[in-house]
């Protein structure tokens, strides 16, 4: 029997602070890190380099399947995408993008294509990952499970001052719509919807730090034999 490494989930709505808790888990644990929603963002700019709709669902598990992205680590240790042969790191990171996936993502052809690519993400020493169904489908079987919320305000706050940090234009009122349309997409589609799993520890993030949702994160680690 192939061994398995351990895997810890970080599931939740936008903004809820996914990516940048699991980055820095990873970094602390020296673990894998797998970023789901990058590879629903690239099937969608995929569809837009190859002008697939978004609603060819056999067109677009095709892309999926045979999605050729590279992710590059900087000295700086800022990642690249590169796909087919394109940096599309920039592009990746909008919301234009961001909403498009979830048109993709909504469709279960599109979901099983990226499932086995998913998985096999997981290696030694074990894998941080975030998404959506990261806990609920694609690994079950995850050491801690961890879904992570905040208030629907605070999360369009935290998206705007990111997108302004990158230096793209934003607007609050339209990021709250924006956001609010994606979650109820989100958890409205029949396959793999946004929820949290049965065992998994929620943790609403609204009045927290970064650092405070890190250290109760490691703690629930810690409690669980995943570090010292
Ligand atoms: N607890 C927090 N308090 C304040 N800002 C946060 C918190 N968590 C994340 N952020 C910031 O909010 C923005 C969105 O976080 P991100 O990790 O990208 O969320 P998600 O991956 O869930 O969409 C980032 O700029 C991040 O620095
Ligand atoms: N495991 C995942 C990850 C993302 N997604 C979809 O991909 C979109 C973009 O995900 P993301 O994690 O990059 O978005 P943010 O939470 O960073 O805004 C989400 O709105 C979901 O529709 C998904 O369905 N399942």
């Amino acid at each position: 029997m192939s061994p398995t490494y351990p895997v810890i989930t970080i599931d939740g709505p936008s903004g809820a602070g996914k990516g940048t808790v699991c980055m820095l888990l990873a970094r602390q644990l020296n673990w894998h890190l797998l970023d789901s929603g990058a590879l629903y963002r690239l099937v969608a700019l995929a569809a837009e380099h190859h002008h697939v709709k978004l609603d060819n669902e056999e067109a677009l598990a095709v892309l999926a399947q045979h999605l050729d992205v590279q992710f590059l680590v900087g000295a700086d240790e800022l990642v690249q995408v590169v796909l087919e042969g394109e940096d599309v790191s920039r592009q990746l990171r909008t919301e234009t993008c961001a909403q498009a996936a979830s048109k993709v993502a909504a469709l279960p052809e599109v979901r099983q294509a990226l499932l086995a690519r998913q998985r096999a993400f997981r290696d030694a020493p074990g894998l941080v990952c975030d998404g959506r169904d990261m806990g609920t489908v694609v690994f079950p079987d995850a050491s801690l499970k961890i879904f992570l919320t905040a208030s629907a305000q605070e999360r369009a706050h935290r998206r705007l001052r990111q997108l302004q940090e990158k230096g793209f234009n934003a607007s609050l009122d339209t990021l709250i719509q924006e956001i609010s349309a994606r979650d109820a997409r989100d958890s409205e589609r029949s396959l793999a919807p946004l929820k949290a799993a049965v065992d998994a520890v929620c943790i609403d993030t609204t009045a927290l730090t970064i650092p405070e949702v890190l250290t109760r994160i490691l703690a629930e680690a810690r409690s669980r034999k995943l570090l010292d």
